[in-house]
């Protein structure tokens, strides 16, 4: 089933059975979910089939980040397990990128690829310990610009990088934007953050949004919040 809403549900559970809890109270009409290292490591493909039997587009958040050779292969399966879409680390670079994307090509696999840029919980601190010394907005810019040039569908990116790749990559280029907290909701260990309104005015193209809902005391409510909040004018 396909939807409208630029929502992304994280499912950052430890079982199969707790994922599906939080999935059957949600709607496939309203929100997409993502499946990410945790749950998959735990559930495998299964939760795949699961979560496209109730009817959800799914978004497998392994980021892969390997030679051209495996990312492919990886990215291929992925595909053919039906995922709306599959990610990589952009810092893999063009070749893995380029890699990725053809293997997609030469099967005719729709699967939506993107790259993920800077994570959302790095600083410049954290950036600068790696070795990095351009800010998290400079480097995203650069690996977004290296993403596009490599034929992919858009990055992972924070949403304050958002409104500068859409006037560099253009509307049409994805930009799927963790670290979404309602005003009210803990940063935990996110550091490049955003309301859900606030990224969407700033151009994301999709909220993922985790603890704030799977982590709330009424799970549901929060989500209608959510919703709300992107909904008034
Ligand atoms: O840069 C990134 C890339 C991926 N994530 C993932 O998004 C969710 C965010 O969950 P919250 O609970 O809303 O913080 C989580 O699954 C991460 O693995 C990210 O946060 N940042």
């Amino acid at each position: 089933m396909s939807t409208s809403s630029p929502l992304i549900i994280a499912l950052d559970y430890a079982s199969l059975d707790a994922a599906l809890c939080m999935a059957d109270r949600l709607d496939p009409r309203r929100c997409r979910v993502k499946v990410g290292k945790e749950l998959f490591t735990r559930s495998g493909p299964d939760v795949l089939d699961a979560l496209h039997g109730r009817g959800f587009e799914v978004f497998l958040d392994l980021k892969f980040h390997d030679i051209p050779n495996t990312v492919a292969g990886a990215v291929e399966a992925a595909a053919q397990q039906g995922v709306w879409m599959v990610n990589v680390h952009a810092g893999g670079g063009r070749r893995m990128m380029e890699a990725a994307r053809e293997r997609l090509e030469a099967g005719r696999l729709e699967t939506h690829l993107i790259a993920v840029t800077v994570l959302t919980s790095m600083a410049a601190a954290d950036l600068l310990e790696v070795g990095i010394t351009a800010s998290p907005a400079e480097h995203v810019e650069r690996l977004a610009q290296l993403t596009h040039a490599s034929g992919l569908h858009g990055v992972v990116c924070s949403a304050q990088e958002a409104e500068r790749l859409r006037t560099l990559c253009g509307e049409d280029f994805l930009k799927v934007t963790p670290g979404i907290r309602p005003a009210s909701a803990e940063a935990g260990d996110q550091r490049r953050v955003m309301t859900p309104r606030a990224a969407m005015t700033a151009g994301s193209t999709h909220l993922v949004v985790g603890r704030p809902v799977t982590q709330a005391e009424d799970p549901m409510a929060a989500l209608a919040a959510i919703e709300a909040e992107l909904a008034a004018n």
